[in-house]
């Protein structure tokens, strides 16, 4: 059984906790039955040990499928990982759908993507990166009475994402204590307005009006400033053509979006500023989970 998530994007901007999307870089977990507990890393994480127990996959994979068959069983999990941690790129979204999609498959449960997706929300309550992890592609999404209500934009292949990924961690818990208490009238206007218009540009494909659509006063300023050269990722983006240049989720990552043709120029330009940081062309993602039988 091979189950796999991809890395998302959130708030695209001013799209707090509502908006996010789907890029090509995927967990994946196979497991089997087994006679011991083992779980087996490659890639991201593998020299954790902390993730060698009884990690965030673990622990909600036993709790739905002790939950849904009522018996202990040991399992084998062999995790491939893609996506860097506390980034910014989805990874406690990634673990958290696929271990819930993992422990419905493992006790024989066929379950709807929007069933997974509601699991998801009692252990990250915004629903901006798991929809996407499950949906794949653009959503906008709220959450009304522990059910989330989202519509998805499927995207097209002639855009692409490129990602800045500093070698600096900043946990999600961690970036939320540093907003607001509460926001003036007129910045709830300004990122009101401001998201409406980005959901509009997304679903009517007007890329060229993501640059003043995706701008933002809720978030992004007072995260930057933890990593200030994260202001010099989004001018050097801007000045090389990006379409839209926003921080990823909490950060530490900065996605742009941008065209096809001019992605190569544009990641290399990054390359060559910031040595340090890691800078990735990417495909957008319209498949979210995938479960292989
Ligand atoms: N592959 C993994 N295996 C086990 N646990 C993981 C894995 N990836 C992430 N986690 C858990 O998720 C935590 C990171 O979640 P956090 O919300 O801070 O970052 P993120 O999801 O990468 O960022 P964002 O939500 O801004 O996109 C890690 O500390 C770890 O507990
Ligand atoms: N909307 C979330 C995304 C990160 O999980 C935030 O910005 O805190």
């Amino acid at each position: 059984m091979t189950i796999s998530v991809p890395a998302t994007s959130a708030n695209l901007g001013p799209g707090f906790d509502s908006l996010g999307l789907a890029v090509d870089l995927r967990n994946i977990v196979e497991f089997h039955q087994s006679k011991f507990f083992s779980v087996c890393i490659k890639g991201e994480g593998e020299n954790n040990p902390r993730l060698k127990g009884n990690n965030l996959f673990v622990s909600i994979f036993n709790e739905h499928y002790d939950r849904l068959t009522k018996k202990k069983q040991n399992f084998k999990f062999t995790f491939y990982n893609q996506i860097p941690m506390s980034r910014g790129l989805g990874s406690s979204s990634a673990v958290i759908v696929s271990a819930i999609a993992s422990a419905h498959e493992a006790a024989g449960i066929r379950v709807s993507k929007r069933r997974i997706l509601n699991h998801a929300l009692v252990y990250e309550s915004h629903p901006d990166n798991i929809t996407p992890a499950v949906m794949g592609g653009f959503n906008a999404a709220t959450v009304e009475k522990n059910k989330v209500f989202s519509q998805k934009k499927h995207l097209p292949n002639y855009i692409k994402a490129v990602v800045v990924i500093p070698n600096k961690p900043i946990s999600t818990a961690k970036a939320r204590t540093l907003l607001p208490k509460s926001y003036s009238k007129e910045n709830a206007i300004y990122n009101l307005s401001h998201t409406a218009l980005s959901v509009a540009a997304f679903f009517n494909e007007d890329w060229e009006i993501l640059k003043l659509a995706s701008q933002d006063r809720f978030h992004q300023k007072a995260r930057m400033k933890a990593l200030p050269e994260l202001f010099n990722v989004q001018k050097i983006a801007y000045e090389s053509g990006a379409l839209m240049s926003t921080l990823s989720g909490s950060g530490s990552t900065f996605f742009s979006m941008v065209y096809d043709e001019d992605s190569a120029v544009i990641a290399s330009k990054l390359k060559q500023k910031f040595p340090d940081f890691i800078v990735k062309e990417l495909d957008f993602d319209n498949d979210g989970l995938i479960i292989e039988r």
